[in-house]
């Protein structure tokens, strides 16, 4: 059995803090609105799932909450995210600053093509980190906290893409960890795997969440009700309904929110 993460921090529910609180996001492509009159508070040592039907905004949305978004021209948004303390809107806030707090893992595994430990050294490198013990220290940590150390370490010097496909994504979420962020934002991470591997992601989640603040996206709704406290409905750009997970799937109040999650569109 391996370790994951080496100390879980001990947080009282009660004490749980927001790590994201979004007020009344507008998000336009151009002439297109893709989200509209977001509010959501996003707990922090919680998994949050997302979940909707295709073109609904749940990419966007999570692509706003580190800025990536801003990579895609003519994009424009009003209303807040405030992150820790601080809106992350505001045009005085320093993206680098988010770009250290909060990592991401893609749909397809997405490592670059480098040994497996260059892959997690990378980021630690990029923070400044030279020593060569200390960066062993950090890829042995991450690649344990990703539960996939036993199963590479005796070939960290090959290169990443002679891993399969579950294994990659383990390894780029090996790479978040490196950087100590204080959230993962999760973009549909487990859509290109198979049954076996996406269990085994699944099973990271739910270690991850003791030490950091997951959001995921996901069209998989057992997977939502499996690993997520909260759940956030999205339609047409809008969050229909957010609470508890349990309570979505079994009594959600909003019609719509049923018909979606019985099957009935999407
Ligand atoms: N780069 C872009 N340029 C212009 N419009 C975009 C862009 N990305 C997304 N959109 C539009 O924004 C809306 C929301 O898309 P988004 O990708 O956020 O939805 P989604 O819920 O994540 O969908 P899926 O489940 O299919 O990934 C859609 O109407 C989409 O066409």
């Amino acid at each position: 059995m391996e370790t994951t993460t080496a100390t879980a921090k001990i947080i009282n529910p009660q004490e749980k803090q927001i790590v994201y609180k979004t007020s009344d996001l507008d998000l336009w492509y151009g002439d297109n609105q893709a989200l509209k009159k977001i509010n959501l508070d996003i707990m922090e040592n919680e998994v949050t799932a997302i979940i909707g039907p295709s073109g609904c905004g749940k990419s966007t949305y999570i692509k706003t909450l580190n800025r990536m978004i801003e990579l895609v021209p003519g994009v424009r948004t009003s209303g807040e995210i405030v992150y820790r303390g601080k809106n992350i809107l505001d045009k005085s806030y320093q993206v680098e600053e988010l770009r250290t707090k909060v990592g991401m893992v893609f749909q397809k595994p997405n490592p670059f093509p480098k040994s497996i430990y260059e892959n997690v050294a990378y980021g630690p490198k990029i923070h400044g980190i030279r020593d060569k013990k200390v960066l062993d220290q950090i890829v042995e940590k991450s690649l344990r906290g990703a539960a996939i150390w036993d199963e590479v370490k005796d070939r960290l010097n090959q290169n990443a893409y002679g891993l399969s496909g579950g294994q990659q994504q383990r390894l780029c979420i090996a790479r978040c960890l490196a950087i100590e962020p204080d959230v993962i934002l999760m973009d549909e991470p487990t859509s290109a795997l198979d049954p076996i591997s996406t269990l085994k992601v699944e099973e990271l989640v739910q270690e991850l969440k003791k030490d950091f603040s997951i959001i995921i996206v996901t069209h998989n709704m057992q997977q939502a009700a499996r690993i997520s406290k909260k759940t956030a409905f999205f339609l047409n750009g809008e969050v229909v309904e957010f609470s508890e997970t349990n309570k979505i799937f079994s009594t959600p109040e909003d019609k719509r929110t049923e018909d979606y999650i019985t099957g009935r569109f999407g």
